[in-house]
């Protein structure tokens, strides 16, 4: 468990949230349903987890889009109420977990995160950079762009004014992109932000790779780990129940040794689990997915393939 925890507690936070229908999206309550809390009290955490998030105090009669950003008062107002909570939860020395739902919920997630542990990194494991701002963006989605939230790029949005740029680009990493628009590539290159693509996780494989991300990003291994999980990171044949898949992606194995790593460093004080979302496939696809999602999460919280004597 990482020394920045009190207590080997895990508080599960459940954002069924997907831009613009909200309380629609299904992928946290078939993870929690396929039996996470179980799955995570057997390998000796506490779980705390007192249901899904509704978001019942969130209310926003109109929404018109802001320049190309959709719905931006409504996620400006669900990823505040994540802030708080993952904010809470981490303040209290525990882990938070966070099921998505839409990636810009990761605004709140790390937000929340920084708050509590200021000097906090953050790997962000991904297909896409989710870093275009209001002037990049061509979709208008804005899960296509918290981190330039957090890093407080591009021109100011008032809507979004409690996000604090709490990140500096240094403390930030990338593993498993393939699909970043122009200006993305544009702001990771200005920014000299650090992003391993699945060219170089081909090139070198996930073991170096991992490696070089840390010591980028942690290079003492001092500060707190913000892990933040895309599931479309993964091939769409290992998790194909996502919005925007991409393929070419990490295999099932890259994907857990990622998580394994993380957390064997002893430093991980958060984890987002992102953008599983059932109602885009059949129904065993979706219960690949989520199988593989409950997985990443174990992998993520310390469940070792073979106990350590059998080995040693
Ligand atoms: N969280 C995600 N699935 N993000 C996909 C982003 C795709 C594209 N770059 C956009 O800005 O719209
Ligand atoms: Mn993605
Ligand atoms: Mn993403």
């Amino acid at each position: 468990m990482s020394r920045f925890l009190t207590s080997k507690t895990a508080a599960i936070v459940g954002c069924p949230f997907r831009c613009p229908r909200v309380g629609v999206d299904q992928g946290p309550i078939h993870l929690v349903e396929a039996g996470l809390v179980d799955q995570l009290t057997e390998l000796g955490w506490k779980v705390n987890f007192d249901g899904h998030h509704q978001f019942e105090e969130v209310n926003v009669a109109a929404d018109p889009p802001i320049g190309k950003l959709k719905n931006p008062r409504l996620v400006s107002k669900v990823t505040e109420a994540v802030a708080k909570v993952v904010g809470g939860h981490a303040k209290k020395g525990e882990l938070p977990v966070t099921l998505g739902g839409d990636h810009s919920l990761a605004m709140g997630t790390i937000s929340g995160t920084l708050d509590a542990h200021p000097d906090a990194c953050v790997i962000w494991i991904d297909a896409h950079a989710d870093i275009n701002t209001a002037e990049t963006t061509d979709s208008g989605n804005i899960h296509g762009m918290p981190v330039s939230f957090l890093l407080g790029l591009g021109s100011p949005v008032p809507e979004f004014s409690w996000v604090k740029p709490a990140l500096k680009p240094e403390r930030l990493v990338y593993i498993g992109l393939r699909d970043i628009d122009a200006g993305e590539k544009r702001i990771l290159k200005e920014n000299n932000i650090k992003a391993f693509s699945m060219h170089e996780v081909d090139k070198y494989g996930i073991g170096r790779v991992v490696e070089m991300a840390l010591d980028h990003v942690n290079p003492k291994r001092a500060y707190p780990i913000h892990l933040s999980f895309d599931v479309d990171a993964l091939d769409p044949s290992v998790a194909p129940s996502t919005g925007t898949p991409v393929r070419g992606g990490l295999t099932f194995r890259e994907g857990h040794y990622i998580c394994e790593a993380i957390w064997e460093t002893g430093l991980l004080v958060a984890l987002d689990l992102m953008e599983v979302n059932p109602s885009l496939a059949d129904a065993a696809s979706v219960q690949q997915t989520v199988t593989v999602g409950c997985s990443l999460v174990r992998a993520a919280l310390g469940k070792q393939l073979v106990r350590r004597e059998q080995v040693d």
